[in-house]
C-alpha cells in the first residue's frame, strides 16, 4: 500500500472478547482460509499462529496484541489480535484507539461475560462498527438466540442475525441470501452453498423478519419492498445493513465453531461488506500547539500525523507500532513528537515495515490508514503523535491505567543489579501499565502493575528474553488518603539564611483550607488567594511557587504519607513581605499551613476496590459464595444459567491476593474471574 492505494479496500479489524472465548482459534482459521497462513495453529497444542510469545505459549493465553494481515476478496484485511485477561486490558485499549471497526466474540454456551462488557465499553468509547460472532455453537448447551438476547439486555446492543448456525448439519444459513452454506474439505475450507430447504426457511422466518427490519429502517426503497411482502434483492439488503453497521445502530451477529471450522467464512466475507474502510470513519482530530483543533481528512498528501499505540522490542531492537491518519512516511523522514511542555523531540524514522505477526517485511511508504512498524525511533512511546517538523500535532492520548498492586523487586545475584534496571526499563516503554518506584523509606525497588497475573508474566520475560532470575517480596497494593474533615492551617516563615556571604532573610505567612470532597472527585487544587497588603500581586513564580506548593503537599497524606484524593485543597490568603517574599518563601508557607491544616483534618485510608464477575459451575456455588462472603465482598447480582453460575460483587484488593488459586481449587479449576479497578474506598 502506498500513495494512491485504494484505502477502499483495507479493513483495520480487531477481535476482542472475553478470556477463552475463542478469539485465537477463530484467528487461526481467519488467516487460514485467506491464505495467510499454511497450517491452522491450534491453541491446546501451542501452536497458534499469533501467540508468538514463550509466555502466552506456556500460558495459553494471548499477551501481546500482534497485528496480522490478510488477503480476502481483494481486499487487505489489518488485523489485532487482543488479549482478554482483564490484567491487559491497556493492549484492548491502544488496539481498539487505532481500529476502524471490530469483531466481539462470544462463547455460545456462555453469551456475554464479564469481560465482554469491558471490551464492549471500549469500543463504544470509539464508537467503533462492531459484528459479533457467537463461537463454540458444537458445545452442548449452546443457545444462538440466548447469546444473542444477552447482547441486548447486558450490552445495551441491537443484535440482529445474518447467519445462523445448524453444527448437527455443519452448516449456517445465510439469512440474506437464503443459502444453506457446507464447510468441507479438511479443515472446513471448501465453503459450498446451496438454496436453503423450505423448512429450515420456514423455521428461520423470525430472524430473517428481524434482518430486514433492521436492514429497511437504513433505507427506504428497501422499506417499500420489505413492507410490502416482497423479496428484496441481496445486494441491497447488504448496503442497508453496511449503513447501519456504519452509523453504530446494529450490531450483525454470526454463528459458527472456531474449532470445527464452521461459519467463519461469513464472518470475513461480512468484514468486507459490513465493516469501515478507514475512509469511513469520522476523521481524527488533533491540537494543535497554539490549542486549536484540526480534524484530518484521510488522505496521503498532507502533513504526516501519526499515533504510536505500541512499542516492542524485536530481536533486541526498538520498534513502534503506529497508525498513519494522515500524509505519506517513507525510510530516513524525520518527524517530531510534541510533548505536554510544548517541547518538540526530533525523531528520524530508519525503516518501515508491514506488521505481521512474526515476520516483517520492509515498505518504500506507507501512507494514511495504514499500520506500520517503525524502527529507528528512540524516544516515540505509546500514545505519541509522530508529525512532520513543519505542523506539530497532537492526537488524542490513550488513556493510562492504575497499576494497583506493587512487588519488591531484586535480582537473585547482587551483580544483575543494573541489568535489572535496563531490563525493566525496556519493559516499561513496551507497557505503560507497568512502573518501577523506589520506596523512599525502606530503599527497595517496588514494581506496579495491575494484577498478579500481569507482573508473574514479567518475571517469566525477565527470566527468559534477559536471563534475569528475580526474586520477589509479597505482593502490596496501592492505597491512598483522603481527609476525615474540613480544617484551616495558618503558617508564617521568618527565617535567615545565608547566599554567596550574605545574609538573606525569607517571609511569608499563608493560610489554608482543606476538605473531603465525594469519592471519584479526585483532587481539586485552587491557588488564587487573596494577596496582603491589599493592592498587591503575585508575580508570575511566586504564583507558580504557590501551586506548586499546594500540589506537592498533596502527594503526603496526613495519616500513613499516601497520596492524597478526593479533597479539596484552597490556599485562601497569602501576606507579603517585599523582597524577603521571595518564591521559597511562599512555598515554604503554604506548605506548612496545608500540612497543620490536613493534620487538623486527620486522614482515612483508601484502598483498591475492584469489581470483580465470577464464572463457575452452579454445583460450586455455594461454596464460593461463601468463599467471598468470607472476603467481606458485596454481592451485587448473582444469575444461574445453563448449569453455569455468575455472580458481581465488589471487594478490597487486599482481599483477593491469591483469588486465581483459591477459585481454581473451589471449583476443582472450572471456575474464572475477572477484576477491573473500580475506586479508591474505604470498603
Ligand atoms: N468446543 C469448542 N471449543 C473451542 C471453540 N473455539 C475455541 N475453543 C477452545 O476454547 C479454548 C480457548 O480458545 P482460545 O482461542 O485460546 O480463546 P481466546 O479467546 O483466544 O483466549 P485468550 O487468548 O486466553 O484470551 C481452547 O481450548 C479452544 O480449543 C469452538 O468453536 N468449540
Amino acid at each position: 500500500m502506498s500513495k494512491g492505494h485504494d484505502l477502499s479496500r483495507v479493513r483495520n479489524i480487531g477481535i476482542a472478547a472475553h478470556v477463552d472465548a475463542g478469539k485465537t482459534t477463530l484467528t487461526e482459521r481467519l488467516l487460514f482460509y485467506s491464505g495467510a497462513s499454511h497450517k491452522i495453529g491450534e491453541v491446546h497444542d501451542g501452536q497458534a499462529h499469533m501467540d508468538y510469545l514463550a509466555e502466552e505459549q506456556a500460558h495459553g493465553i494471548t499477551i501481546m496484541s500482534a497485528v496480522t494481515k490478510l488477503p480476502w476478496r481483494d481486499h487487505v484485511l489489518q488485523l489485532i489480535d487482543t488479549p482478554g485477561h482483564v490484567d491487559f486490558t491497556i493492549e484492548v485499549e491502544r488496539s481498539m484507539r487505532v481500529l476502524d471497526g471490530c469483531i466481539v466474540v462470544l462463547d455460545g454456551v456462555r453469551g456475554v461475560e464479564p469481560q465482554t462488557e469491558t471490551v464492549w465499553r471500549q469500543r463504544s468509547r470509539f464508537n467503533l462498527p462492531t459484528l459479533f460472532f457467537v463461537n463454540k455453537m458444537d458445545r452442548p448447551g449452546a443457545d444462538y438466540a440466548h447469546a444473542l438476547e444477552t447482547v441486548r439486555k447486558q450490552l445495551g446492543g441491537e443484535p440482529v442475525p445474518v447467519t445462523v448456525p445448524f453444527p448437527g448439519r455443519n452448516a449456517v444459513v445465510n439469512l440474506v441470501t437464503g443459502e444453506l452454506l457446507g464447510f468441507g474439505g479438511d479443515q472446513g475450507e471448501t465453503m459450498t452453498g446451496e438454496t436453503c430447504d423450505p423448512a429450515t426457511w420456514e423455521s428461520l422466518a423470525g430472524a430473517r423478519e428481524t434482518l430486514l427490519l433492521a436492514a429497511a429502517e437504513a433505507d427506504e426503497a428497501l422499506a417499500e419492498v420489505v413492507l410490502s411482502g416482497g423479496r428484496p434483492e441481496p445486494e441491497q439488503v447488504w448496503s442497508a445493513l453496511r449503513t447501519a453497521t456504519l452509523g453504530g445502530r446494529i450490531h450483525p451477529c454470526f454463528g459458527g465453531s472456531a474449532l470445527r471450522n464452521l461459519g467463519v467464512q461469513p464472518v470475513l466475507d461480512a468484514v468486507v461488506r459490513l465493516l469501515p474502510s478507514p475512509q469511513d470513519r469520522p476523521p481524527a482530530t488533533a491540537r494543535r500547539t497554539d490549542g486549536g483543533t484540526v480534524t484530518l481528512p484521510m488522505e496521503p498528501e498532507g502533513c504526516l500525523a501519526a499515533l504510536a499505540f505500541k512499542v516492542q522490542m524485536w530481536e533486541g531492537r526498538r520498534h513502534v507500532f503506529t497508525r498513519i491518519y494522515r500524509g505519506t512516511l517513507r525510510p530516513g523522514d524525520p518527524v517530531v513528537i510534541p510533548r505536554p511542555d510544548g517541547s518538540l523531540v526530533q525523531e528520524r524514522v530508519a525503516r518501515l515495515f508491514d506488521v505481521d505477526a512474526h515476520q516483517k517485511n520492509r515498505m518504500d511508504e506507507a501512507s494514511a490508514g495504514q499500520i506500520v512498524l517503525l524502527a529507528g525511533l528512540r524516544h516515540a512511546s505509546t500514545g505519541d503523535t509522530l508529525c512532520c517538523p513543519e505542523e506539530p500535532l497532537t492526537l488524542e492520548r490513550i488513556e493510562a491505567l492504575e497499576p494497583v498492586l506493587g512487588l519488591a523487586v531484586e535480582p537473585a545475584s547482587a551483580q544483575d543489579e543494573e541489568k535489572l534496571l535496563e531490563a525493566l526499563d525496556k519493559l516499561q516503554q513496551e507497557d505503560p501499565t507497568l512502573r518501577l518506584f523506589e520506596d523512599q523509606e525502606t530503599g527497595q525497588r517496588v514494581l506496579r502493575g495491575m494484577g498478579e497475573l500481569h507482573l508473574q508474566i514479567v518475571f517469566e520475560r525477565l527470566e527468559r528474553e534477559f536471563g534475569l532470575r528475580v526474586r520477589a517480596g509479597r505482593p502490596e497494593v496501592v492505597r491512598r488518603e483522603t481527609l476525615a474533615g474540613s480544617a484551616e492551617g495558618e503558617a508564617s516563615i521568618q527565617r535567615l539564611f545565608e547566599q554567596e556571604h550574605r545574609q538573606l532573610e525569607l517571609r511569608a505567612d499563608a493560610r489554608v483550607s482543606v476538605t473531603p470532597l465525594e469519592r471519584g472527585a479526585g483532587l481539586v487544587t485552587e491557588s488564587n488567594p487573596v494577596v496582603l497588603p491589599e493592592g498587591q500581586q503575585l508575580s508570575p513564580l511566586q504564583a507558580e511557587a504557590v501551586a506548586a506548593a499546594a500540589r506537592d503537599a498533596a502527594l503526603t497524606g496526613p495519616l500513613a504519607g499516601y497520596p492524597l484524593q478526593d479533597v479539596q485543597i484552597r490556599v485562601e490568603q497569602v501576606t507579603l513581605y517585599g523582597a524577603p517574599s521571595a518564591p521559597p518563601a511562599l512555598y515554604q508557607a503554604v506548605s506548612t499551613a496545608i500540612r497543620k491544616a490536613m493534620a487538623n483534618a486527620g486522614g482515612i485510608l483508601l484502598r483498591p476496590i475492584m469489581a470483580v464477575e465470577v464464572v463457575v459451575p452452579e454445583e460450586n456455588f455455594g461454596s464460593v459464595l461463601g468463599d467471598l462472603q468470607s472476603r467481606q465482598a458485596t454481592i451485587q447480582a448473582s444469575a444461574i444459567h445453563g448449569g453455569t453460575a455468575t455472580a458481581r460483587c465488589t471487594c478490597a484488593l487486599d482481599r483477593l491476593l491469591g483469588y486465581t488459586t483459591d477459585l481454581r481449587s473451589l471449583t476443582h479449576g472450572r471456575g474464572q474471574f475477572t477484576m477491573r479497578f473500580e475506586r479508591f474506598d474505604t470498603e
